[in-house]
Protein backbone atom coordinates (compact mmCIF):
# COMPACT_ATOMS: atom_id res chain seq x y z
CA UNK A 1 0.00 0.00 0.00
CA UNK A 2 1.49 3.71 -1.16
CA UNK A 3 1.11 6.40 1.32
CA UNK A 4 0.38 9.80 0.36
CA UNK A 5 3.26 12.30 1.49
CA UNK A 6 2.20 15.54 2.82
CA UNK A 7 5.04 18.22 2.71
CA UNK A 8 6.09 19.86 5.89
CA UNK A 9 7.62 22.75 3.93
CA UNK A 10 4.97 25.11 1.58
CA UNK A 11 5.68 25.81 -1.74
CA UNK A 12 7.05 29.51 -0.65
CA UNK A 13 9.60 28.47 1.56
CA UNK A 14 10.90 25.80 -0.92
CA UNK A 15 11.58 28.39 -3.51
CA UNK A 16 12.97 30.38 -0.74
CA UNK A 17 15.62 27.64 0.09
CA UNK A 18 16.01 27.02 -3.82
CA UNK A 19 16.90 31.00 -3.69
CA UNK A 20 19.19 31.45 -0.83
CA UNK A 21 21.45 28.32 -2.09
CA UNK A 22 21.68 30.14 -4.91
CA UNK A 23 22.70 33.28 -3.76
CA UNK A 24 25.53 31.47 -1.91
CA UNK A 25 27.04 30.10 -5.25
CA UNK A 26 26.88 33.54 -6.26
CA UNK A 27 29.26 35.10 -3.72
CA UNK A 28 32.28 35.31 -1.58
CA UNK A 29 33.76 37.66 0.87
CA UNK A 30 34.68 40.77 -1.37
CA UNK A 31 31.44 40.49 -3.07
CA UNK A 32 29.34 40.36 -0.33
CA UNK A 33 31.13 42.98 1.60
CA UNK A 34 31.11 45.21 -1.86
CA UNK A 35 27.29 44.48 -2.72
CA UNK A 36 26.46 44.86 1.64
CA UNK A 37 28.47 47.70 2.39
CA UNK A 38 29.25 49.76 -0.42
CA UNK A 39 29.53 52.82 1.02
CA UNK A 40 32.91 51.66 3.34
CA UNK A 41 36.17 53.28 2.14
CA UNK A 42 37.69 50.88 0.36
CA UNK A 43 40.89 50.32 2.58
CA UNK A 44 38.09 49.67 5.72
CA UNK A 45 36.03 47.03 3.21
CA UNK A 46 39.76 45.13 3.02
CA UNK A 47 40.56 45.32 6.38
CA UNK A 48 37.51 43.55 7.28
CA UNK A 49 37.70 41.10 4.29
CA UNK A 50 41.49 39.96 6.57
CA UNK A 51 39.43 39.24 9.43
CA UNK A 52 36.11 37.65 8.41
CA UNK A 53 35.14 35.53 5.93
CA UNK A 54 31.55 34.62 4.20
CA UNK A 55 30.18 32.03 6.15
CA UNK A 56 26.33 31.43 5.20
CA UNK A 57 23.41 32.62 4.38
CA UNK A 58 20.39 32.56 6.33
CA UNK A 59 16.49 32.32 5.78
CA UNK A 60 13.73 32.07 8.29
CA UNK A 61 11.18 28.56 6.94
CA UNK A 62 8.12 27.88 8.50
CA UNK A 63 7.64 23.72 8.59
CA UNK A 64 4.11 22.60 10.60
CA UNK A 65 6.50 20.01 12.09
CA UNK A 66 10.17 19.45 12.56
CA UNK A 67 9.72 15.59 11.90
CA UNK A 68 10.40 14.73 7.97
CA UNK A 69 11.82 18.15 7.78
CA UNK A 70 15.78 17.15 7.04
CA UNK A 71 14.33 14.32 4.73
CA UNK A 72 12.17 16.98 2.79
CA UNK A 73 15.10 19.59 2.42
CA UNK A 74 17.29 16.68 0.88
CA UNK A 75 14.57 16.37 -1.84
CA UNK A 76 15.67 19.60 -2.95
CA UNK A 77 19.43 18.85 -2.40
CA UNK A 78 19.84 20.28 0.77
CA UNK A 79 21.88 17.80 3.25
CA UNK A 80 21.14 19.31 6.71
CA UNK A 81 22.95 18.30 10.28
CA UNK A 82 21.72 17.99 13.25
CA UNK A 83 19.14 20.76 14.79
CA UNK A 84 20.44 23.20 17.30
CA UNK A 85 17.80 25.32 19.39
CA UNK A 86 18.10 28.98 18.32
CA UNK A 87 18.32 31.60 20.95
CA UNK A 88 18.52 35.13 19.31
CA UNK A 89 16.20 34.79 16.70
CA UNK A 90 13.69 33.21 19.18
CA UNK A 91 13.98 36.05 21.44
CA UNK A 92 13.52 38.30 18.56
CA UNK A 93 10.45 36.95 17.36
CA UNK A 94 8.92 36.68 20.60
CA UNK A 95 9.12 40.45 21.26
CA UNK A 96 8.40 41.35 17.40
CA UNK A 97 4.81 39.12 17.44
CA UNK A 98 3.88 39.07 21.49
CA UNK A 99 4.25 35.53 21.57
CA UNK A 100 5.78 33.76 24.81
CA UNK A 101 9.28 32.10 24.07
CA UNK A 102 7.76 29.23 25.61
CA UNK A 103 5.01 28.67 22.40
CA UNK A 104 7.67 29.55 20.12
CA UNK A 105 9.95 25.98 18.91
CA UNK A 106 12.94 27.67 16.52
CA UNK A 107 16.12 25.20 15.24
CA UNK A 108 18.91 25.60 13.75
CA UNK A 109 19.86 23.39 10.52
CA UNK A 110 22.79 23.84 8.62
CA UNK A 111 23.57 22.68 5.16
CA UNK A 112 27.21 23.04 3.70
CA UNK A 113 27.42 24.77 0.16
CA UNK A 114 30.10 26.46 -1.83
CA UNK A 115 30.62 30.02 -2.00
CA UNK A 116 31.41 30.48 -5.86
CA UNK A 117 35.47 30.56 -5.25
CA UNK A 118 34.30 26.94 -4.20
CA UNK A 119 35.65 27.64 -0.41
CA UNK A 120 32.79 26.05 1.52
CA UNK A 121 30.34 28.41 3.57
CA UNK A 122 26.70 26.90 4.85
CA UNK A 123 23.02 27.33 4.26
CA UNK A 124 21.86 28.45 7.49
CA UNK A 125 17.84 27.73 8.12
CA UNK A 126 16.00 28.55 11.04
CA UNK A 127 12.96 26.59 10.88
CA UNK A 128 9.95 27.61 13.10
CA UNK A 129 7.40 24.98 13.93
CA UNK A 130 3.66 26.90 13.01
CA UNK A 131 0.94 25.73 13.64
CA UNK A 132 -2.21 27.38 11.83
CA UNK A 133 -2.86 30.38 15.04
CA UNK A 134 0.85 31.13 14.23
CA UNK A 135 0.31 31.28 10.32
CA UNK A 136 0.29 34.76 10.63
CA UNK A 137 4.15 34.81 11.60
CA UNK A 138 5.08 33.06 8.80
CA UNK A 139 3.04 34.66 6.24
CA UNK A 140 4.91 38.34 7.72
CA UNK A 141 8.06 37.07 7.89
CA UNK A 142 8.23 35.66 4.25
CA UNK A 143 6.84 39.22 3.32
CA UNK A 144 9.56 41.21 4.68
CA UNK A 145 12.38 38.71 5.78
CA UNK A 146 13.22 40.26 8.55
CA UNK A 147 15.74 36.99 9.52
CA UNK A 148 17.16 37.38 6.38
CA UNK A 149 20.85 37.36 6.39
CA UNK A 150 24.01 37.25 4.96
CA UNK A 151 26.94 36.13 7.59
CA UNK A 152 30.58 36.80 7.93
CA UNK A 153 32.83 34.61 10.49
CA UNK A 154 35.05 36.24 12.56
CA UNK A 155 38.36 34.32 12.07
CA UNK A 156 40.10 34.79 15.48
CA UNK A 157 37.91 36.98 17.71
CA UNK A 158 39.08 38.97 20.46
CA UNK A 159 37.05 41.74 21.90
CA UNK A 160 39.25 44.25 20.64
CA UNK A 161 39.09 43.02 17.29
CA UNK A 162 35.30 42.90 17.45
CA UNK A 163 34.88 46.47 18.61
CA UNK A 164 36.91 47.53 15.74
CA UNK A 165 34.81 45.76 12.86
CA UNK A 166 31.51 46.94 14.78
CA UNK A 167 32.59 50.18 14.72
CA UNK A 168 33.51 49.75 11.04
CA UNK A 169 30.52 47.88 9.98
CA UNK A 170 28.09 50.63 12.00
CA UNK A 171 29.73 53.40 9.65
CA UNK A 172 27.65 51.76 6.90
CA UNK A 173 25.07 50.05 8.36
CA UNK A 174 22.78 50.66 11.79
CA UNK A 175 22.80 47.80 14.67
CA UNK A 176 20.21 45.85 14.23
CA UNK A 177 20.12 43.62 17.70
CA UNK A 178 22.18 40.47 18.29
CA UNK A 179 22.73 37.72 21.03
CA UNK A 180 24.44 35.18 22.46
CA UNK A 181 23.72 31.29 21.86
CA UNK A 182 24.55 29.15 24.71
CA UNK A 183 24.33 26.06 23.22
CA UNK A 184 26.68 26.92 20.39
CA UNK A 185 28.95 29.40 22.64
CA UNK A 186 28.45 32.25 19.42
CA UNK A 187 27.78 35.51 19.31
CA UNK A 188 25.84 37.25 17.08
CA UNK A 189 25.74 40.95 15.75
CA UNK A 190 23.23 41.83 13.48
CA UNK A 191 23.15 44.95 11.12
CA UNK A 192 20.79 46.57 8.95
CA UNK A 193 20.67 48.66 5.78
CA UNK A 194 16.55 49.60 5.60
CA UNK A 195 17.45 51.67 2.25
CA UNK A 196 19.54 49.24 0.30
CA UNK A 197 17.93 47.96 -3.03
CA UNK A 198 18.58 44.44 -2.99
CA UNK A 199 16.37 43.16 -0.20
CA UNK A 200 19.33 40.23 -0.05
CA UNK A 201 22.39 42.36 1.18
CA UNK A 202 19.82 44.83 3.86
CA UNK A 203 20.93 42.50 7.05
CA UNK A 204 24.60 41.50 7.58
CA UNK A 205 25.73 39.93 10.43
CA UNK A 206 29.00 38.90 12.24
CA UNK A 207 29.36 36.03 14.16
CA UNK A 208 32.30 34.90 16.28
CA UNK A 209 32.92 32.00 18.92
CA UNK A 210 32.56 33.18 22.43
CA UNK A 211 30.79 35.43 24.56
CA UNK A 212 31.58 38.92 24.70
CA UNK A 213 29.05 40.88 26.79
CA UNK A 214 29.84 44.43 27.15
CA UNK A 215 30.00 44.48 23.63
CA UNK A 216 26.52 42.83 22.91
CA UNK A 217 25.06 45.12 25.54
CA UNK A 218 26.71 48.44 23.61
CA UNK A 219 24.98 47.00 20.48
CA UNK A 220 22.20 46.49 21.57
CA UNK A 221 21.45 49.44 22.98
CA UNK A 222 22.15 51.05 19.49
CA UNK A 223 19.60 48.93 18.31
CA UNK A 224 17.21 50.29 19.45
CA UNK A 225 15.88 53.17 17.44
CA UNK A 226 14.01 54.94 20.34
CA UNK A 227 16.95 54.75 22.81
CA UNK A 228 19.32 56.36 19.82
CA UNK A 229 16.82 59.50 19.54
CA UNK A 230 16.11 60.02 22.63
CA UNK A 231 19.99 60.20 23.30
CA UNK A 232 19.54 62.75 20.93
CA UNK A 233 16.79 65.00 21.86
CA UNK A 234 17.84 65.58 25.06
CA UNK A 235 21.50 66.63 23.96
CA UNK A 236 20.32 70.12 25.42
CA UNK A 237 20.64 68.56 28.60
CA UNK A 238 23.99 68.04 28.44
CA UNK A 239 24.55 71.84 27.47
CA UNK A 240 22.41 72.91 30.84
CA UNK A 241 24.23 70.60 33.02
CA UNK A 242 28.24 71.60 31.18
CA UNK A 243 26.96 75.17 31.75
CA UNK A 244 25.69 74.70 34.75
CA UNK A 245 28.84 73.19 35.98
CA UNK A 246 30.85 76.13 34.34
CA UNK A 247 28.50 78.90 36.32
CA UNK A 248 28.79 77.70 39.76
CA UNK A 249 33.05 77.07 39.13
CA UNK A 250 32.33 73.60 39.80
CA UNK A 251 35.15 72.81 37.90
CA UNK A 252 37.47 75.46 39.92
CA UNK A 253 36.53 74.23 43.04
CA UNK A 254 36.95 70.30 42.50
CA UNK A 255 40.88 70.89 42.89
CA UNK A 256 40.32 71.94 46.52
CA UNK A 257 36.78 69.78 46.86
CA UNK A 258 36.76 66.95 46.30
CA UNK A 259 34.12 65.72 48.26
CA UNK A 260 30.28 66.68 48.02
CA UNK A 261 30.11 68.39 51.63
CA UNK A 262 33.28 70.55 50.50
CA UNK A 263 31.96 71.52 46.76
CA UNK A 264 28.33 71.83 47.98
CA UNK A 265 29.97 74.80 50.44
CA UNK A 266 32.30 76.43 47.62
CA UNK A 267 29.74 76.18 45.09
CA UNK A 268 26.66 77.36 47.45
CA UNK A 269 24.64 75.09 45.65
CA UNK A 270 22.00 72.29 47.51
CA UNK A 271 24.06 69.17 48.16
CA UNK A 272 21.40 66.21 47.29
CA UNK A 273 20.91 68.33 43.86
CA UNK A 274 24.73 68.92 43.37
CA UNK A 275 25.15 65.01 43.64
CA UNK A 276 22.95 64.26 40.80
CA UNK A 277 24.61 67.17 38.49
CA UNK A 278 27.98 65.54 39.24
CA UNK A 279 26.48 61.91 38.89
CA UNK A 280 25.45 63.06 35.15
CA UNK A 281 29.01 65.45 34.81
CA UNK A 282 30.39 61.79 35.47
CA UNK A 283 28.21 60.20 32.42
CA UNK A 284 29.15 62.84 30.35
CA UNK A 285 32.87 62.25 31.08
CA UNK A 286 33.20 65.71 32.78
CA UNK A 287 34.05 64.52 36.35
CA UNK A 288 35.58 61.02 37.30
CA UNK A 289 34.43 59.74 40.57
CA UNK A 290 35.84 57.09 42.07
CA UNK A 291 34.11 56.37 45.52
CA UNK A 292 32.97 59.78 47.22
CA UNK A 293 36.04 61.64 45.77
CA UNK A 294 35.41 63.72 42.45
CA UNK A 295 38.01 64.94 39.83
CA UNK A 296 38.37 66.58 36.66
CA UNK A 297 38.39 64.66 33.60
CA UNK A 298 40.86 65.71 30.78
CA UNK A 299 37.82 67.11 29.07
CA UNK A 300 36.44 68.91 32.61
CA UNK A 301 39.77 70.64 32.73
CA UNK A 302 39.14 72.77 30.03
CA UNK A 303 36.33 74.19 31.96
CA UNK A 304 38.18 75.51 34.13
CA UNK A 305 38.55 79.58 34.34
CA UNK A 306 42.38 79.56 34.61
CA UNK A 307 44.00 78.08 32.13
CA UNK A 308 45.04 79.08 29.29
CA UNK A 309 43.05 76.83 27.18
CA UNK A 310 39.85 77.67 29.20
CA UNK A 311 36.80 77.01 27.32
CA UNK A 312 34.79 78.15 30.15
CA UNK A 313 33.70 81.17 28.11
CA UNK A 314 32.44 79.12 25.48
CA UNK A 315 29.80 77.11 27.82
CA UNK A 316 28.40 80.13 29.02
CA UNK A 317 27.50 81.27 26.08
CA UNK A 318 25.91 77.62 24.78
CA UNK A 319 24.24 77.34 27.52
CA UNK A 320 22.93 81.30 28.02
CA UNK A 321 22.57 83.26 24.58
CA UNK A 322 23.15 81.03 22.09
CA UNK A 323 20.71 77.70 24.28
CA UNK A 324 17.88 80.92 24.16
CA UNK A 325 18.41 81.41 20.32
CA UNK A 326 18.64 78.07 19.20
CA UNK A 327 14.93 77.60 20.95
CA UNK A 328 13.49 79.69 18.41
CA UNK A 329 15.05 77.74 15.81
CA UNK A 330 12.04 76.54 13.91
CA UNK A 331 11.56 80.04 13.61
CA UNK A 332 14.39 80.61 11.92
CA UNK A 333 14.06 77.67 9.36
CA UNK A 334 10.69 78.96 8.72
CA UNK A 335 11.79 82.92 7.92
CA UNK A 336 15.11 82.47 7.14
CA UNK A 337 16.09 85.01 9.46
CA UNK A 338 18.17 84.93 12.53
CA UNK A 339 16.75 83.97 15.67
CA UNK A 340 18.83 85.56 18.10
CA UNK A 341 17.88 89.21 16.57
CA UNK A 342 13.84 87.73 17.72
CA UNK A 343 14.83 86.53 21.01
CA UNK A 344 17.27 89.90 21.64
CA UNK A 345 15.83 92.17 20.08
CA UNK A 346 19.05 93.17 18.15
CA UNK A 347 21.39 91.51 15.98
CA UNK A 348 24.01 89.97 17.27
CA UNK A 349 26.69 92.24 16.90
CA UNK A 350 24.70 95.74 17.92
CA UNK A 351 23.31 93.40 21.21
CA UNK A 352 26.92 92.86 22.05
CA UNK A 353 27.92 96.54 21.59
CA UNK A 354 25.08 97.48 23.89
CA UNK A 355 26.16 94.59 26.51
CA UNK A 356 30.11 95.04 27.30
CA UNK A 357 29.95 92.28 30.05
CA UNK A 358 28.66 89.80 27.23
CA UNK A 359 30.76 91.62 24.71
CA UNK A 360 33.59 90.33 26.92
CA UNK A 361 32.13 87.26 27.14
CA UNK A 362 31.76 86.32 23.99
CA UNK A 363 35.46 87.58 22.72
CA UNK A 364 36.46 85.01 25.69
CA UNK A 365 34.52 82.57 24.25
CA UNK A 366 36.17 83.35 20.23
CA UNK A 367 39.49 82.81 22.11
CA UNK A 368 38.30 79.32 23.30
CA UNK A 369 38.79 77.99 20.15
CA UNK A 370 42.68 78.84 20.64
CA UNK A 371 43.62 76.02 19.25
CA UNK A 372 42.49 76.96 15.40
CA UNK A 373 45.04 80.19 15.57
CA UNK A 374 48.07 77.67 17.34
CA UNK A 375 47.41 76.26 13.69
CA UNK A 376 47.74 79.18 12.15
CA UNK A 377 50.97 80.40 13.88
CA UNK A 378 52.78 76.88 13.19
CA UNK A 379 51.56 76.73 10.13
CA UNK A 380 51.83 79.72 7.69
CA UNK A 381 55.28 81.60 7.56
CA UNK A 382 54.95 85.58 7.76
CA UNK A 383 58.73 85.89 7.47
CA UNK A 384 58.26 88.20 4.10
CA UNK A 385 55.81 90.53 5.16
CA UNK A 386 56.25 93.54 7.11
CA UNK A 387 52.61 94.33 8.38
CA UNK A 388 49.53 91.95 9.38
CA UNK A 389 46.08 93.22 9.21
CA UNK A 390 43.83 91.49 11.16
CA UNK A 391 40.16 92.13 9.65
CA UNK A 392 37.10 92.44 12.63
CA UNK A 393 40.12 90.87 14.66
CA UNK A 394 38.15 90.73 17.86
CA UNK A 395 39.97 90.35 21.39
CA UNK A 396 43.63 90.37 19.79
CA UNK A 397 44.19 86.91 20.22
CA UNK A 398 45.10 85.42 16.56
CA UNK A 399 46.93 89.00 15.92
CA UNK A 400 48.57 88.84 19.73
CA UNK A 401 49.65 85.03 18.49
CA UNK A 402 51.21 85.77 15.35
CA UNK A 403 53.18 89.24 16.70
CA UNK A 404 54.33 87.20 19.34
CA UNK A 405 55.82 84.23 17.04
CA UNK A 406 57.47 86.89 14.28
CA UNK A 407 58.88 89.44 16.10
CA UNK A 408 59.76 91.14 13.76
CA UNK A 409 56.17 91.94 12.45
CA UNK A 410 53.39 94.78 12.82
CA UNK A 411 50.37 93.99 13.30
CA UNK A 412 47.07 96.59 12.46
CA UNK A 413 43.56 95.06 14.54
CA UNK A 414 40.55 96.29 13.32
CA UNK A 415 37.17 96.06 14.68
CA UNK A 416 34.39 97.82 15.98
CA UNK A 417 35.02 100.07 18.81
CA UNK A 418 33.92 98.08 21.71
CA UNK A 419 36.08 95.18 20.21
CA UNK A 420 38.89 97.18 20.54
CA UNK A 421 38.83 98.14 24.00
CA UNK A 422 38.61 94.61 24.98
CA UNK A 423 41.47 93.83 22.64
CA UNK A 424 43.62 96.06 24.28
CA UNK A 425 44.96 93.94 27.49
CA UNK A 426 45.64 90.77 25.29
CA UNK A 427 47.78 93.18 22.58
CA UNK A 428 49.65 94.46 25.97
CA UNK A 429 52.50 92.30 25.13
CA UNK A 430 53.09 93.82 22.03
CA UNK A 431 51.70 96.73 21.93
CA UNK A 432 54.99 98.61 20.77
CA UNK A 433 54.15 96.74 17.38
CA UNK A 434 50.12 96.95 17.05
CA UNK A 435 47.92 99.55 15.73
CA UNK A 436 44.15 99.60 16.82
CA UNK A 437 41.72 100.89 13.93
CA UNK A 438 38.16 100.92 14.91
CA UNK A 439 36.30 101.22 11.78
CA UNK A 440 33.65 99.50 9.41
CA UNK A 441 34.54 96.81 7.37
CA UNK A 442 31.66 97.60 4.86
CA UNK A 443 32.88 100.64 4.23
CA UNK A 444 37.09 100.88 4.25
CA UNK A 445 40.04 98.76 5.75
CA UNK A 446 43.31 100.16 6.50
CA UNK A 447 45.55 99.69 3.21
CA UNK A 448 49.04 99.32 5.10
CA UNK A 449 49.26 95.25 4.73
CA UNK A 450 51.34 92.86 3.38
CA UNK A 451 48.31 90.13 4.53
CA UNK A 452 45.37 90.42 5.68
CA UNK A 453 43.56 88.21 8.38
CA UNK A 454 39.16 87.56 7.81
CA UNK A 455 39.36 85.43 10.73
CA UNK A 456 35.55 83.76 11.20
CA UNK A 457 33.93 86.65 10.26
CA UNK A 458 32.58 85.68 6.92
CA UNK A 459 30.84 83.16 8.19
CA UNK A 460 28.68 85.50 10.26
CA UNK A 461 27.26 87.25 6.89
CA UNK A 462 24.91 86.11 4.27
CA UNK A 463 26.41 86.05 0.39
CA UNK A 464 25.76 89.66 -0.53
CA UNK A 465 27.36 91.25 3.05
CA UNK A 466 30.38 88.93 2.02
CA UNK A 467 30.67 90.25 -1.18
CA UNK A 468 30.66 93.78 0.39
CA UNK A 469 33.49 92.85 2.74
CA UNK A 470 35.77 91.07 0.47
CA UNK A 471 34.79 94.21 -2.28
CA UNK A 472 36.38 96.24 0.57
CA UNK A 473 39.75 94.48 1.07
CA UNK A 474 40.12 94.47 -2.36
CA UNK A 475 39.79 98.01 -3.23
CA UNK A 476 42.08 99.03 -0.15
CA UNK A 477 44.77 95.76 -0.12
CA UNK A 478 47.86 96.59 -1.69
CA UNK A 479 48.19 94.57 -4.96
CA UNK A 480 50.83 92.43 -3.92
CA UNK A 481 48.97 91.46 -0.21
CA UNK A 482 47.62 88.10 0.09
CA UNK A 483 44.52 87.44 1.74
CA UNK A 484 44.00 84.24 4.80
CA UNK A 485 40.57 83.58 5.20
CA UNK A 486 40.07 81.01 7.97
CA UNK A 487 36.59 79.40 8.22
CA UNK A 488 34.94 75.97 8.91
CA UNK A 489 34.50 74.26 5.42
CA UNK A 490 30.92 72.34 4.97
CA UNK A 491 31.66 69.14 2.73
CA UNK A 492 31.15 69.25 -1.16
CA UNK A 493 29.14 66.54 -0.46
CA UNK A 494 28.46 63.39 1.61
CA UNK A 495 31.09 63.28 5.48
CA UNK A 496 28.35 64.38 8.40
CA UNK A 497 30.67 64.22 10.68
CA UNK A 498 31.85 67.60 9.69
CA UNK A 499 31.42 70.17 12.42
CA UNK A 500 30.52 72.79 10.07
CA UNK A 501 27.25 70.86 9.49
CA UNK A 502 26.42 71.67 13.17
CA UNK A 503 27.81 75.25 13.07
CA UNK A 504 26.11 76.35 10.05
CA UNK A 505 22.74 75.95 11.93
CA UNK A 506 24.75 77.80 14.94
CA UNK A 507 25.43 80.60 12.28
CA UNK A 508 21.20 80.69 10.88
CA UNK A 509 20.23 81.11 14.26
CA UNK A 510 22.32 84.07 15.88
CA UNK A 511 24.11 85.73 12.90
CA UNK A 512 21.83 84.89 9.82
CA UNK A 513 25.23 83.70 8.21
CA UNK A 514 26.18 80.34 7.37
CA UNK A 515 29.34 78.15 6.78
CA UNK A 516 30.00 77.27 3.23
CA UNK A 517 32.25 74.52 0.79
CA UNK A 518 35.35 75.82 -0.42
CA UNK A 519 33.76 76.05 -3.80
CA UNK A 520 31.28 78.53 -2.30
CA UNK A 521 34.25 80.66 -0.95
CA UNK A 522 35.86 80.06 -4.59
CA UNK A 523 32.86 81.70 -6.17
CA UNK A 524 32.37 84.48 -3.62
CA UNK A 525 35.82 85.58 -3.71
CA UNK A 526 36.04 85.41 -7.32
CA UNK A 527 33.19 87.72 -7.39
CA UNK A 528 35.31 90.31 -5.17
CA UNK A 529 38.03 90.03 -7.61
CA UNK A 530 40.22 87.57 -5.88
CA UNK A 531 41.59 84.09 -6.61
CA UNK A 532 41.66 81.37 -3.87
CA UNK A 533 45.19 79.41 -4.27
CA UNK A 534 44.42 76.96 -1.92
CA UNK A 535 43.16 75.82 1.22
CA UNK A 536 44.77 74.20 4.03
CA UNK A 537 43.50 72.14 7.31
CA UNK A 538 43.55 73.46 10.99
CA UNK A 539 42.63 72.07 14.14
CA UNK A 540 39.14 72.08 15.24
CA UNK A 541 37.78 71.00 11.27
CA UNK A 542 38.61 74.86 10.42
CA UNK A 543 41.06 75.40 7.41
CA UNK A 544 42.78 78.92 6.54
CA UNK A 545 42.29 79.74 2.57
CA UNK A 546 44.89 81.78 0.74
CA UNK A 547 43.56 84.47 -1.57
CA UNK A 548 45.56 87.37 -3.61
CA UNK A 549 43.99 89.64 -6.10
CA UNK A 550 43.06 88.56 -10.00
CA UNK A 551 45.08 91.52 -11.21
CA UNK A 552 48.17 91.04 -8.93
CA UNK A 553 50.75 90.88 -11.67
CA UNK A 554 54.18 90.69 -9.28
CA UNK A 555 53.44 88.13 -6.28
CA UNK A 556 56.75 88.95 -5.16
CA UNK A 557 55.70 89.51 -1.46
CA UNK A 558 53.39 87.34 -0.87
CA UNK A 559 55.13 85.16 1.92
CA UNK A 560 56.12 81.61 1.56
CA UNK A 561 54.08 78.94 3.51
CA UNK A 562 55.73 75.82 5.07
CA UNK A 563 53.59 72.93 4.31
CA UNK A 564 50.42 71.86 5.64
CA UNK A 565 49.55 72.97 9.53
C1 LIG B 1 33.02 86.14 15.14
S1 LIG B 1 33.98 87.48 15.57
C2 LIG B 1 35.59 87.02 14.98
C3 LIG B 1 36.69 87.67 15.74
C4 LIG B 1 38.08 87.20 15.37
N1 LIG B 1 38.41 87.48 14.01
C5 LIG B 1 38.25 85.74 15.70
O1 LIG B 1 38.48 84.91 14.81
O2 LIG B 1 38.19 85.39 16.89
C6 LIG B 1 33.46 88.67 14.40
C7 LIG B 1 34.01 90.04 14.62
O3 LIG B 1 33.46 90.92 13.63
C8 LIG B 1 33.38 92.21 14.20
N2 LIG B 1 32.50 93.03 13.38
C9 LIG B 1 31.16 92.92 13.23
N3 LIG B 1 30.71 93.85 12.38
C10 LIG B 1 31.78 94.58 11.98
C11 LIG B 1 31.96 95.67 11.09
N4 LIG B 1 30.90 96.21 10.44
N5 LIG B 1 33.19 96.14 10.90
C12 LIG B 1 34.25 95.60 11.54
N6 LIG B 1 34.14 94.55 12.39
C13 LIG B 1 32.92 94.05 12.62
C14 LIG B 1 32.83 91.90 15.58
O4 LIG B 1 33.03 92.98 16.47
C15 LIG B 1 33.64 90.66 15.95
O5 LIG B 1 34.81 91.00 16.64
Amino acid sequence: MTSIRIPVLAAADIARVTAAVALLGDNDTESVLAAAVPSLEEDDRAAVARHATFDHVALLIFPETFDGLPEELARHGVEVGAMTPSVVVRERLSSRYAVPTADLTVGILRAPVADRSGRQCALEIFAMVTPPELEHIAEDERRFGRENHIALAVRQPDAVLLRGLRETITAAMRPDGGGYNGYENSTVLYFRDRQHADPDFRRLELISSGRFPSLLATHQRESCSGTELLRLMTGAWATQAIAAAAELRLPDHLATNPDLPGLAAATGADQPSLARLVRYLTALGIVDTSGARHSLTDLGELLRSDTAESMRSLALMYGGPFYRSFAALTEAVRSGEESYAKVFGSHHFAHMAADPALAELFHQSMAASNAVFAGVTRGIDFSAARTVVDVAGGNGELLARILLANPALRGVLMDRPHALAAAESRLAEVADRVTLVPGDFTESVPNTGDVYLLSRVLHDWDDAQCRTILATCARNMPAHAELLVIERLLPESGDSGSLAIPWDIHMLCNTGGRERTESHYRALLADAGFELLDARPLPLDAHVMRARRLDNGAVGRVPEQRDTV
